[in-house]
């Protein structure tokens, strides 16, 4: 299947403009991918209401099984569809199928996830690949076998992208997809802003509260902490002293898949509820912080029911954090550049 996309498709290369086409290609595509044969016999177009809020998982591994919970835990799903892909039954997912959890539906069929509000990446290419640059290139290929269905399937939708590495694969599914920008979004930095805000507030109980602080950038060694807005109270040693003690303390917590599918569900959340809320996430950063291409770092956003409404853009100059997010964008463009899409 995945060599088939490989041969098919040069679809991001369509000018925007030319949407009729791209349309008709993704139909297409949708018509040849795994478990739709007749894309007008399934009438799935007219089977689904479209109102009702509902979220596809991709993925049943260790994630997908995570957002799959915390998306049912917090009630925000009518109806959700955990898309596992698969060859063998991983035990998640099968545990899942004996002690089924309400409105959730486990399927292969690429097309039960038609008219999703959002659709989020898990999956993780298994493959044996030596270097980098493979590993990365593997995922890209599972994906060019799974974006432009999905996207076809819920061209309305929010692509929230989980899969590793972040800032690529967002980048990846954008282009695959053919999506507007704002509706493509990687998690990036949403569950490390979310622990420094509690951390700064809770923890360290320092005054004023810390909701105007974000982890923004690259996911991982290379996240920096920012602040939104000058805090009149706090002289600029002070502050920095204040998010260096915290992101210390971020460092040490760790990331679990059920952290991580917390972080992921108060996402889907702001999406499906319109929130408005902030949450710093992998957006385009070209035209932030004096960055030219195209990659997606952590900024942090206003997201509702259309993706990315607003980009916050912090009052607070600090060269440090322009320095290190430009070191990022260009080492991230450069693998992107090696890549075969
Ligand atoms: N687990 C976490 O805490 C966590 C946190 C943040 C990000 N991530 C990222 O999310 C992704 C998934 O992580 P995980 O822990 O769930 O991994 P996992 O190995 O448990 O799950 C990967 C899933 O991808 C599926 N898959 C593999 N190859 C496929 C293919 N060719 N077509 C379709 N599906 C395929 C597998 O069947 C499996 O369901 C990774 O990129 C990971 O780095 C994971």
């Amino acid at each position: 299947m995945i060599a088939k996309f490989q041969e098919e498709l040069p679809l991001y290369s369509l000018p925007s403009s030319d949407e009729a086409r791209q349309v008709d290609l993704l139909a297409y595509i949708a018509k040849i991918t795994e478990g739709v044969s007749d894309i007008n016999s399934k009438n799935w177009v007219n089977h689904e209401p479209k109102t009702v809020n509902k979220i596809t998982v991709v993925g049943g591994g260790e994630l997908g099984i995570a957002c799959t919970l915390a998306i049912s835990a917090k009630g925000i799903a009518d109806r959700l569809v955990l898309l596992d892909l698969s060859e063998e039954t991983k035990g998640g997912v099968m545990d899942l199928d004996i002690f089924s959890l309400p409105n959730v539906e486990i399927s292969k069929d690429l097309s039960a996830s038609a008219h999703s509000k959002v659709v989020i990446f898990t999956v993780n290419s298994l493959g044996s690949s030596q270097s980098y640059l493979d590993v990365v290139q593997s995922n890209v290929d599972m994906f060019r076998a799974l974006v432009p269905a999905l996207g076809h399937y819920s061209q309305h939708g929010v692509l929230l992208v989980a899969s590793q590495p972040v800032e690529i694969m967002t980048y990846v599914t954008w282009k695959l997809s053919a999506f507007p920008v704002n509706r493509v979004i990687g998690i990036g930095c949403n569950l490390d802003s979310q622990r420094l805000q509690y951390i700064i507030t809770n923890v360290l109980k320092a005054q004023p509260s810390g909701k105007q602080v974000w982890v923004i950038g690259e996911q991982g060694e290379d996240k920096v902490p920012t602040w939104g807005v000058q805090e009149e109270v706090m002289s600029p040693n002070s502050r920095v002293q204040l998010s260096n003690r915290a992101m210390e303390l971020l460092r040490v917590k760790g990331q679990r898949s059920w952290s991580v599918g917390l972080s992921v569900a108060d996402l889907v959340d702001s999406i499906v509820n319109n929130k408005k809320k902030i949450h710093s996430v992998s957006i385009l950063a070209k035209g932030y912080y004096d960055i030219n291409s195209e990659v997606f770092l952590s900024l942090p956003c206003i997201i509702g029911s259309s993706g990315v409404s607003e980009v916050i853009q912090s009052t607070v100059k600090e060269d440090v954090v322009t320095e290190k997010l430009q070191s990022s964008a260009s080492s991230i463009h450069g693998l992107q550049q090696q890549l075969k899409l």
